[in-house]
């Protein structure tokens, strides 16, 4: 039977296609999505913003209890927009140098207990989409689906260097590549919350599928789990 509250959770690495496969998971179903990567970048453009260092966990656990954040839906445009302090920030928190700083800031354990409720807080009777790192392990334990995405580095990097290029902007696919590695290395292997697959979760390797591949087998993991 269908939790009152169902969650589905998808974790997995940077590029590895959790924001595309939600996206259209919660099309599909009419759920709601939490971007909790998004809840990490908007606190990691704050202490930017704010002149807090990556490292300073005592000004930061504030900053992150407190944050000025709403995410809203822009239902005509069919787009959501991310509002820090007043400020639309949708676009900002995209780039990868605030993905960086927000890998930092998510790697201290009091920052994390300070941004649990706010994540929870997404749970509805309407269904939820989780995307992050920590879903299935912590954030919603008792999630009804869990999966796991993953797909080589190198195909990762060649992800964001065709999003990136096809967005006007000029990168090196050797940089994409060692950020990605060194992001994995962060997320992967920090004291609290790393980037494991939860014991009940479904791994699935993206590396020669493509979206649409993706999301047909995850929404076949769920009609089979109903
Ligand atoms: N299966 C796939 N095959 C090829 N490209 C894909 C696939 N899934 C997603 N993409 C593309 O790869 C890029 C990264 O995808 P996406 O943003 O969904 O990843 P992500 O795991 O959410 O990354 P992040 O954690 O950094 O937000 C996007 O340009 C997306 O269009
Ligand atoms: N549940 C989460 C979500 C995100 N993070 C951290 C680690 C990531 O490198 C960073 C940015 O996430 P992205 O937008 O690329 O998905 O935020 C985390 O620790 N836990």
């Amino acid at each position: 039977m269908q939790a009152i509250e169902p969650v589905i959770t998808v974790d997995g690495p940077s590029g590895s296609g959790k924001g595309t496969v939600c996206r259209l998971l919660a099309e599909k179903l009419g759920w709601d999505v939490l971007d909790s990567g998004a809840i990490y970048r908007v606190l990691a453009l704050a202490a930017i913003h704010h002149n807090i260092t990556d490292s300073d966990e005592s000004a930061l656990v504030p900053l992150a209890a407190n944050l000025d954040v709403q995410f809203l839906i822009d239902s005509e445009k069919g787009m959501s927009r991310i509002v820090l302090e007043g400020e639309d920030v949708t676009k900002r928190i995209r780039n990868e140098k605030v993905g960086g700083v927000a890998s930092k800031v998510a790697a201290l354990p009091r920052v994390r207990e300070a941004l649990l409720r706010r994540q929870r807080a997404f749970r509805s009777t309407n269904g939820l989409i989780a995307d992050g790192r920590d879903m299935g392990t912590v954030v919603f334990p008792d999630a009804m689906l869990k999966i796991y995405l993953t797909a080589s580095a190198q195909e990762r990097a060649n992800r964001r260097f065709h999003e990136l290029k096809e967005s006007g902007l000029d990168v090196k696919i050797e940089d994409l590549l060692h950020d990605i590695q060194a992001r994995d290395d962060r997320d992967m292997n920090r004291s609290v919350a790393p980037l494991v697959p939860a014991e009940d979760a479904i791994v699935v390797d993206t590396t020669e599928m493509n979206a649409e591949e993706v999301f047909t087998q995850i929404f076949d993991l769920y009609t089979k789990s109903i």
